[in-house]
């Protein structure tokens, strides 16, 4: 064996590879490795996020789903830059969530991702019109040119009548939020996180209080954001219909991510028809772990201890029959 007694030149060889091996996430948009925040109140400990793994590519559409209490508002926090984890690591288009300034989360929270909560009445300020709404982080982050100067108000102008014509919802440009529908304030809040151009949409159940045609409607705006602007987008939602429309939904059980459903369009050979075809597919972290659904493992008796076994084009999991004669 060569390797029993490596040179110097070989060692130096290893560590040049390993060092430029390429990082977890290096290609991703947005990277949660290894993600922990644990709450502390009256001396509880709560592990909202256990080592949570998660990587979404720039231009994607996907949602995040889990019971309640499972952690999804915790991961949401985090990446919009409102909470800090406890440990791992979070990178959001090239930012490093855990290491930013004061100063750095601002400028974060105001150009890198726009957000749109649960509440309509926490996304608009109620005073002002559609219009308004929609220029105001421009003139915070001076879009436009300087602060102020008529020039740059009309840049803001225009670039929120765009949004609000992008969202078919022009008609409430001088409407205040009490005088449009649900789902009209809702795309306007989507229009407001649009308007300084982020890399990242966040969403935390922004259907949650809207009927099923209204939320449709909402949804259709997050669509049009994505493949119109570019804009990758990351919604967490219990709506179905929200889950089932985009290709990549993203469980979280116990604060790390468990199970992904991946669709695609497929042609029906018989009717020629388009249709799309969703797979489950489990997490397989780097350590190799797996967690199976307990739905299988209860359906075999699986507990403690299974066997496996290597197969040219997969792995076989048996329960454990080492007791038997
Ligand atoms: N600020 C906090 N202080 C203490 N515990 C917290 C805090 N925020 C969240 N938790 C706890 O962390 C866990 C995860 O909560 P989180 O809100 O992220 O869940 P969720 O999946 O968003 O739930 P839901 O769907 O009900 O909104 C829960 O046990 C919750 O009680």
């Amino acid at each position: 064996m060569t390797t029993t007694n490596p040179t110097l030149a070989d060692l130096a060889a290893r560590v040049t590879t390993a060092r430029n091996r390429p990082t977890y996430g290096h290609d991703a948009l947005i990277t949660c490795d290894r993600l922990v925040r644990i709450f502390t109140t009256d001396g509880i400990e709560v592990q909202a996020l256990q080592g949570l793994d998660l990587l979404v590519r720039e231009g994607e559409l996907m949602a995040l789903v889990g019971a309640s209490g499972s952690g999804k508002s915790t991961l949401m926090n985090i990446l919009a830059g409102l909470d800090t984890p406890t440990a791992g690591a979070a990178r959001v288009a090239g930012r490093d969530l855990l290491t930013m300034t004061p100063k750095d989360r601002l400028a974060y929270r105001r150009t890198t991702v726009g957000f749109v909560w649960q509440q309509t009445s926490r996304n608009l300020l109620p005073y002002l019109t559609a219009a308004q709404n929609i220029a105001l982080p421009m003139q915070l982050t001076g879009i436009g040119g300087i602060r102020g100067a008529r020039k740059a108000r009309r840049a803001q102008t225009e670039r929120a009548l765009e949004l609000l014509e992008l969202l078919e919802i022009a008609d409430c440009r001088d409407r205040r939020p009490h005088q449009m529908s649900g789902g009209q304030q809702q795309r306007v809040a989507i229009a407001v996180a649009l308007a300084n151009n982020p890399a990242v949409l966040l969403a935390d159940e922004p259907t949650g209080e809207l009927d099923s045609h209204t939320a449709e409607q909402v949804f259709a705006a997050f669509r049009t954001a994505n493949e119109r602007l570019g804009t990758t987008i990351v919604i967490v939602t219990h709506d179905q219909a929200v889950a089932g429309e985009v290709r990549r939904t993203v469980a979280i059980r116990d604060g790390r991510t468990s199970t992904e459903v991946l669709r695609r369009s497929e042609v029906d050979e018989t009717t020629g028809h388009e249709r799309l075809v969703a797979r489950e597919y489990a997490m397989l972290d780097r350590a190799g772990r797996l967690q199976l659904p307990a739905e299988y493992t209860e359906a075999l008796g699986m507990r403690d201890r299974v066997a496996l076994e290597l197969e040219p084009d997969h792995i076989a999991v048996w329960p454990d029959d080492s007791e038997r004669g």
